[in-house]
């Protein structure tokens, strides 16, 4: 059994006990309800604690249970024995108390915690809802409004806050076991009936249609496209509206729906996904068990633009003082007045007091200086993508910081060697490219060079937890990963343009598969004249001329649709017109005629014949295209798993978790299907270089292998017969 049973002064002490989380297996739960029909039989016993080993009470049910049909008694018949119990029993919290978790404690009569404990119901971020009677009995315990906030966002709540909102009875310090046994031998004389939460009513106010009503609205809009938020509203709504039972019946329901659901089976994977990324190697054989990170207590940034200020304010928000330099005072001042700005709109969302604000912003030092870098123990470059400025800034830190100083360059595109090869200390330069805006994007894509050390790998992955990212871990190459793949997906997106669609079509066609935000949209928020510049340096680099009526650029397919509305002065939002227009700086993007008829002239210039093309060709070209790269990148050995491929674009660009990112889609659709598709779309288009087949799509879709096991295939680790 996964629950330990002892007794101390004859109170009975079910300690769970399931490393490293005590998640809730049904060997777990069979533990539970065995310690406490046994402790309710022995009449020497007065009280039941239960706890948790190993500093933690319990982080819910255990989720690799989902995928299989495992038996046992389910977390409401563990309560509903407790609530018929005399005797009373305490949840003695400690660590966690999340979902299942918080159930079992909201079974308990009792609940006391140490003031470091959080508590939540996170159900609903692996798309499920709380099934253990989560639903029904939090808002008996806080009322409605906070347990629709609560089970709705799967945000984990302080011990201090819950127990101001009536889910901890008392916050205590010391032994969680010693404190529970003291506080619940306090109880014996008082009727558990009185404290049972099945017996109490749900307080809300005002009329529950309407309270209904905009609890969905607000879900709908918040988390677009996604299930179970939706139906957490209607389960927590139950809980007011119709008896206890009927209420823990109709739960019951639900979770077995959603449980089977693809939307929940995607973001379970992702849950792991973004586990398992963290145990990255690296070529030379380092990996994240052998290596030690360095300790990072100061840094710098060089570069006070939207991106090295973000990455500053991300530094300082976490407690890491930071030097920001810039080459002059005039630029200083801009840069220091967005971070500014920048924290006060975190004020503003809650999510820092005044005084932490102020706080932070004590731990910034401005300066143009950079002389003054010389004893931080990491540097962050953040100045624009010009190889020939980076190295020198290099070049210069090289010679100016102590030898341990790590030096990551903030590039999206750049050989991570071409910029090492500027110093003499390539094993500790390494990339950390942060994604737009940088204070508030939750990806850091950090780069190898071929002589980063491990131990300077490790720091950066540890400092991007730190900063709250989730750090990805990436081989170097043109555009790395993410912005590798998004080349041939937005490429695609311009070529259906040009052979009949329009830029709200195609958005609509991508906002309708989930994503936030479309192709064209962001393109108008980065800004036109970013994709035309980096087109006109392809062509510089290359020594040709860049036309834009030429249907051909590098020997392959171009579309001069960017060219022509840079042209036309459309730089995109910051000047009310790119492929939309706005009406103002915060505006919404209005379909402008002015470019269906340039599109249109385009194609009439160039003999393009325009057709209809259905959303199906959209998605797919622009999906499949992306798919195929990131089957190159794992042929390459850029990425040791696909569920970095899925991390990266679910962080990145907003992939809609429920859908588990790209990889994993690609897994649900068939890579023979992908595969088909891709052979038959080299076909039609031969120009484009981004259709020919990846050989390791071409090897994977003649087998089924899970998708945990393409890295494998990709880099020989996994021999396959038949391949
Ligand atoms: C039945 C009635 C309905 C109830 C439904 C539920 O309760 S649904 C559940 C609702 N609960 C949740 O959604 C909570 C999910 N958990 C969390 O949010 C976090 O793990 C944490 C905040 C508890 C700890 O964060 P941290 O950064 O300190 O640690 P970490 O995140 O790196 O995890 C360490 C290891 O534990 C593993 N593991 C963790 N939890 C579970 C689990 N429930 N299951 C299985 N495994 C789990 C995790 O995979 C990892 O394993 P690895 O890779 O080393 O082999």
């Amino acid at each position: 059994m996964m629950a330990d049973y002892t007794v101390r002064d004859q109170v009975a002490v079910i300690e769970l006990d399931n490393p490293p989380v005590n998640a809730l297996g049904s060997a777990v739960r069979a533990g539970i309800y065995d310690g406490i029909r046994k402790a309710d039989r022995d009449p020497n016993i007065k009280a039941v604690v239960i706890c948790g080993k190993r500093g933690t009470f319990c982080a819910g049910a255990d989720i690799r249970e989902f995928d299989g049909g495992k038996n046992g008694p389910w977390i409401t018949d563990i309560g509903d024995f407790i609530d018929n119990m005399k005797k009373p029993v305490v949840a003695a919290i400690e660590g966690f108390a999340l979902g299942g978790g918080l159930e079992v404690a909201l079974f308990c009569h009792y609940r006391i915690a140490l003031k470091t404990v959080r508590v939540g119901q996170p159900e609903v971020q692996i798309g499920l809802l709380p099934g253990g009677g989560g639903t029904i009995r939090l808002p008996r315990a806080t009322g409605l409004k906070n347990a629709l906030d609560i089970i709705t966002t799967g945000n984990h709540v302080p011990a201090e806050k819950a127990a101001k909102m009536g889910i901890i009875d008392q916050i205590v310090t010391g032994d969680i076991i010693e404190e529970g046994i003291k506080f619940v031998k306090s109880k014996c004389n008082i009727d558990t009936s009185l404290v049972c939460l099945r017996m109490k009513t749900v307080k809300y106010s005002g009329d529950l249609d309407d309270i209904s009503e905009a609890a969905m609205t607000k879900v709908k809009s918040k988390f677009k496209g996604a299930i179970a938020p939706i139906v957490c509203v209607k389960s927590v709504i139950n809980s007011a509206k119709m008896p206890y039972e009927k209420g823990i019946d109709t739960e019951k329901e639900h979770f077995q729906d959603l449980r089977h659901s693809s939307q929940s089976k995607a973001m379970r994977y992702a849950f792991f996904a973004e586990r398992a990324i963290t145990r990255w190697q690296l070529p030379s054989g380092g990996n994240y068990k052998t290596a030690k990170p360095l300790p990072v207590k100061t840094s710098g940034v060089i570069g006070a633009g939207t991106m090295g200020g973000g990455i500053a304010l991300c530094l300082i928000t976490s407690g890491i003082p930071c030097i920001l330099v810039e080459q002059n005072q005039q630029f200083l001042d801009k840069g220091l007045e967005i971070v500014k700005a920048q924290l006060m709109r975190t004020v503003q969302l809650g999510k820092l007091s005044t005084e932490q604000a102020k706080k932070c912003f004590t731990m910034l030092k401005p300066t143009t200086n950079i002389e003054d870098l010389k004893n931080v123990d990491l540097v962050i470059e953040a100045v624009y993508e010009d190889l020939k400025l980076k190295r020198e800034i290099f070049e210069k830190l090289d010679r100016i910081c102590k030898s341990e100083t790590i030096l990551c360059t903030n590039t999206s595109s750049l050989h991570i060697d071409s910029i090492a090869t500027a110093t003499k200390r390539q094993s500790k330069v390494v990339g950390t490219h942060f994604f737009a805006p940088s204070y508030i994007m939750k990806l850091l894509e950090n780069i190898y060079g071929t002589k980063t050390s491990a131990e300077t790998v490790a720091t950066v992955m540890k400092l991007g937890k730190t900063i709250k990212k989730v750090p990805v871990l990436v081989g170097s190459c043109t555009g790395f990963v993410a912005n590798r793949m998004l080349k041939p997906y937005s490429e695609e997106a311009q070529y259906c343009l040009e052979e009949g669609s329009t830029p709200s079509i195609v958005d609509t066609v991508l906002m309708d598969f989930g994503m936030p935000i479309g192709n064209f949209q962001v393109s108008d928020l980065s800004g036109l004249d970013i994709g035309f510049r980096i087109k006109r340096e392809a062509a510089r680099k290359a020594g040709v001329e860049l036309s834009k009526n030429s249907r051909f650029f590098l020997g392959q397919r171009n579309c001069g649709l960017i060219e022509k509305l840079y042209e036309a002065g459309r730089m995109g939002k910051k000047n009310g017109k790119g492929w939309y227009k706005y009406e103002s700086l915060n505006g919404k993007p209005i379909v402008d005629p002015e470019v269906t008829m340039l599109i249109e002239e385009h194609c009439r210039s160039l003999g393009i014949e325009r057709r209809n093309i259905g959303s199906q060709e959209i998605l797919e070209r622009m999906q499949y295209a992306m798919i195929n790269e990131g089957f190159k990148i794992l042929e390459e050995g850029l990425c040791t798993m696909a569920e970095e491929i899925d991390v990266i674009w679910i962080y990145g660009f907003s992939w809609p978790k429920y859908m588990g990112g790209p990889m994993y889609y690609a897994s649900q659709i068939g890579l023979k299907k992908i595969y088909e598709k891709v052979c038959y779309y080299h076909k039609t288009f031969p120009y484009s270089m981004h259709w020919v087949p990846s050989s390791l799509l071409a090897k994977l879709s003649q087998i089924d292998l899970p998708l945990s096991e393409w890295g494998d295939v990709a880099q020989g680790r996994k021999l396959v017969n038949k391949l």
